[in-house]
């Protein structure tokens, strides 16, 4: 595990679009790698040139666990989603638009070694109790900001108090402007199975700032705030 936070959360960076960024941000510690399969996402990559970036990483995390390549689709249709997968080698998906729970359940009948993840774009609290019919389909559940005008990548926050009474089907991952700045503030408010940045961590779309994401691990590496010594 990267961090000693309490509830040590995975790290997925999402909006990898060179090699070279990847290699690295693996190399500090990344559980995961997010890869944006929607079109019209100044950040979306094709099979191939997703293909040709995993060919040059280890399969394993520096916690020694599978690294999770995550292709990042949005109401996609499941065959695109079969051949996405088939031509670049990715091991997981995250659903980030309205996929309703029987394309999920059909997506993990036909793709069962698939890790599952899906998103839902929080407006208000309703939105997370919604999220937990999905809890029989899906492996996670990804919380990320409801913005009007963007599906993802935004950098906008939400109110994390908001999880607080709300009893999870499923880990979750938590999404949505994270940056180092704010971090300490949003695992102070909740105990995530992981945590999901992109744009908090950007030169540009697609081009991440490697201080920024050496910052992030410095972070979580650091003692947890809120334990105190026995
Ligand atoms: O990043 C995108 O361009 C994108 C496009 C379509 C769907 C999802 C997208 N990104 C996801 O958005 C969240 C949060 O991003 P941010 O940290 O607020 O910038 C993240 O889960 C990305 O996977």
């Amino acid at each position: 595990m990267p961090g000693s936070f309490a509830s040590s959360p995975l790290v997925k960076i999402c909006g990898i679009t060179r090699a070279d960024q990847a290699q690295q941000i693996v190399t500090l510690g990344a559980d995961a790698l997010g890869f944006i399969c929607v079109p019209t996402s100044a950040r979306y990559l094709d099979p191939d040139q997703i293909r040709c970036i995993l060919e040059t990483l280890p399969r394993f995390s520096r916690a020694k666990q599978p690294l999770l390549s995550v292709g990042v689709f949005a109401d996609a249709s499941l065959e695109t989603i079969a051949q996405t997968l088939a031509l670049s080698q990715l091991n997981s998906v995250q659903l980030h638009g309205n996929e309703d729970l029987d394309y999920c359940l059909t997506l993990k009948q036909s793709h069962p070694h698939l890790t599952l993840i899906k998103a839902f774009r929080v407006k208000d609290q309703k939105t997370l109790y919604q999220a937990q019919r999905y809890g029989s389909a899906v492996d996670f559940f990804l919380f990320d900001a409801f913005h009007a005008q963007a599906l993802g990548g935004s950098g906008q926050t939400w109110d994390w108090t908001w999880l607080d009474p709300v009893p999870m089907a499923r880990p979750w991952w938590l999404a949505g402007g994270l940056t180092p700045e704010n971090l300490q503030k949003a695992l102070v408010n909740c105990a995530p199975a992981g945590i999901d940045l992109s744009s908090g961590v950007e030169v540009e779309p697609g081009i991440k700032d490697l201080e920024k994401v050496t910052q992030l691990f410095r972070l979580l590496a650091l003692p947890d705030p809120t334990s105190h010594p026995v």
